[in-house]
């Protein structure tokens, strides 16, 4: 039995679904990235699975207990980080992170030790006397993780939680949350930045117009969604041949084995290389070089060749049409 079961969730806001009969599992020490464009309904479905919000259908089970019908047996289990945290101005770290082990019940040397514990995984403790107000956005978002782990919950439900961080502050999160799904955590983040989910989950959810579109393993899903495969984009220097050296080149392309797609546009040809699953990129960097190799020895003049292994952004692309509900 997973940690989580979410099954056939629905939630209505008068005439507008805004989560469309969405099911998934998440096991403990996993991370599931919920992807989706703005009102795909991501942030509908984590309020209802920290039981902020009650679905118009729909079951959904943590740990055995179901989150509608005792959603205090369940809340224990629970950190949640909305999109939107606030941290209180006039407060240190310290004593912001202690008023919420009180208000989760934690009571003398159990408080105190656990304050401590969370300062010293997300690194607060140096900044323990700090006001909170003068943190910078990266170490106000730590205060905000850390408080949701003061109870030491069983799954963390992560709204955004790598917005507007910059690059070091989101390597630090990542190892955060790893660290986290190492400890035996089952962690629901959700976001935008779809690169950043493939590097730090397991699985994703790609969710448009409240349903679920596709759910898998990150290379699962770019093996159903685009193929595993590369792209490879060519410039010729062509001059006044210019149409017939690239209807050339094309029709060289196209001879090719694994070739799934050639197209000309914006002044280039656009190649999409279908690859076994599990290649390799220096194996993806033979491939190119075996079709750049065939198009200069047939005289084509190529004057640009580049190449890139698909992502999670292409299977994203290539599932959601960008409809916003
Ligand atoms: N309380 C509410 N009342 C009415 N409509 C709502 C309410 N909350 C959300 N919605 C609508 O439900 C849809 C899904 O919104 P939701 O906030 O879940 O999307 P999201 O995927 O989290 O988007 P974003 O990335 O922009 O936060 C949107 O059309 C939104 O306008």
């Amino acid at each position: 039995m997973s940690l989580l079961e979410v099954k056939g969730l629905r939630r209505d806001y008068g005439p507008l679904r805004a989560v469309d009969d969405v099911s998934f599992e998440l096991e403990a020490g996993t991370i599931l990235g919920f992807i989706g464009p703005n009102g795909a309904g991501k942030s509908t479905t984590m309020r209802i699975l920290a039981t902020l919000d009650a679905p118009t259908r729909g079951e959904v089970l943590l740990d055995g207990h179901s989150l509608v019908d005792a959603p205090d047996r369940v809340r224990p289990l629970i950190g949640y980080m909305p999109d939107r945290y606030g941290t209180y101005d006039d407060v240190t770290v310290w004593e912001f992170l202690d008023f919420f082990a009180r208000a989760y019940g934690l009571k003398g040397a159990v408080r105190r030790q656990r304050v401590a514990s969370v300062m010293e995984f997300t690194g607060l403790h140096p900044l323990k006397d700090k006001l909170t107000s003068a943190l910078s956005k990266g170490m106000k978002q730590r205060v905000a993780l850390g408080r949701t782990l003061l109870h030491d919950p069983k799954l963390l439900i992560l709204d955004e939680p790598a917005d507007g961080l910059d690059p070091r502050a989101r390597i630090e999160l990542r190892e955060l949350l790893r660290a986290l799904a190492d400890q035996g955590k089952a962690v629901l983040i959700s976001s935008h930045i779809l690169t950043e989910l493939a590097e730090i989950c397991d699985t994703c959810a790609i969710i448009e117009q409240g349903r679920l579109l596709a759910t898998g393993k990150v290379a699962e899903l770019l093996a159903r969604s685009t193929g595993t495969g590369a792209e490879l984009e060519v410039r010729l220097a062509a001059g006044a041949e210019g149409e017939a050296a690239y209807a050339h080149a094309e029709r060289l392309l196209l001879e090719q084995p694994g070739l799934s797609q050639v197209t000309h546009e914006a002044g280039s040809l656009h190649v999409r290389l279908a690859l076994e699953p599990g290649t390799t990129p220096a194996q993806v960097d033979e491939a190119a070089a075996r079709l750049l190799a065939v198009l200069v020895s047939a005289g084509v003049p190529v004057c640009a060749f580049s190449h890139r292994q698909l992502n999670l952004e292409d299977a994203f692309m290539s599932v959601t049409k960008g409809r916003v509900a």
